[in-house]
């Protein structure tokens, strides 16, 4: 989770003539590396359908997915984890249900709302709506001055979240976000890859001003190409890399610069900046 800096939500309405799975996978190509399916009209089994269809796309690209509102439909569909709103079910039922791994997230429009949820054990918050959005109608906005108050106080990770798209995320980020989450702004864009480099871009350009600390975290860092997209990751070694990805115990082989590394090899195999990798994970059963 702390890895995720650009999270995408679905958002169907807005790509009335594209596929769910073609447009997601534009915006994970483009970087966004956490991804929540929301659809506030689809009947259960539909919606499970969708959940169990974004669960193989994103777990080929190692990314995380979460399911709006439903608990239940996120644990069937084996997602990592749920979001909930004030109105939803209350974290703690959601914990109970999904255990301690699966990630719990909350959306969030106060300072006071931010603390309850972090003292709940949230994994993570939503801070928004930051602008006025046409995706929650009638929805007062939070503004900048939130994402300032939540910057300098809440320590699980927040993603800014409401009107925010290329042309104003800077200012979201000069207020101190770090993790920026969108729907129209990307899903409506005819290049959702296109939208998510922009801010990826603009979220990197604001680490690098960001403190001498945080640079530090970063030199450890490295650039590698994972099923073709590219990811930064602190991982020494091509296990730890395929714990990010929730391999390490799974079926799965691995190509490391073209050559086929053993399962029992990726302990000892260190990854360098540049480096690509391929995973392949089988799904048992008939
Ligand atoms: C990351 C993120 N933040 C906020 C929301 C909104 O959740 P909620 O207030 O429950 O509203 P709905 O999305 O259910 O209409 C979110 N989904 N994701
Ligand atoms: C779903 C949602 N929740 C919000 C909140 O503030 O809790 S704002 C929002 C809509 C985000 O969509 P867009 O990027 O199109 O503005
Ligand atoms: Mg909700």
């Amino acid at each position: 989770m702390d890895r995720c800096k650009l999270y995408v939500i679905t958002g169907e309405t807005y790509h009335p003539n594209r596929g769910l799975l073609e447009v997601m996978e534009s915006a994970i190509l483009g970087g966004a590396d956490l991804v929540q399916l929301r659809d506030k009209d689809a009947p259960a089994r539909e919606l499970l359908e969708k959940a169990r269809a974004l669960r193989e796309l994103t777990r080929r690209y190692g990314v995380p997915l979460i399911v709006n509102d439903h608990p239940e439909v996120a644990l069937a569909a084996d997602a990592d984890g749920v979001h909930l709103g004030q109105e939803d079910a209350p974290i703690a039922a959601a914990r109970e249900l999904l255990g301690p791994d699966r990630l719990i997230g909350i959306s969030t429009h106060s300072i006071e709302q931010a603390r309850a949820a972090e003292r709940a054990g949230a994994d993570y918050i939503g801070v928004g709506p930051v602008f006025p959005t046409a995706t929650k109608p009638g929805r007062t906005a939070v503004t900048t001055s939130f994402v300032a108050e939540a910057a300098a106080e809440i320590r699980i990770p927040f993603f800014a979240i409401g009107g925010i798209h290329p042309g104003n995320a800077a200012e979201v980020l000069a207020a101190g976000a770090k993790r920026l989450c969108a729907v129209s702004a990307v899903v409506g864009n005819p290049d959702p890859g296109a939208v998510c480099r922009e801010m990826r871009s603009l979220i990197e350009r604001s680490e690098r001003a960001a403190s001498p600390e945080d640079a530090a975290v970063r030199e450890r860092a490295k650039e590698v190409t994972v099923n073709g997209v590219l990811r930064t990751t602190e991982a020494g070694t091509l296990l730890e890399l395929a714990a990010e990805f929730g391999l390490a115990d799974k079926n799965a082989v691995a190509e490391h610069n073209g050559e086929v590394a053993r399962k029992a090899y990726w302990p000892f195999l260190p990854l360098k900046d540049g480096d690509r990798i391929e995973f392949v994970h089988f799904v048992g059963g008939g």
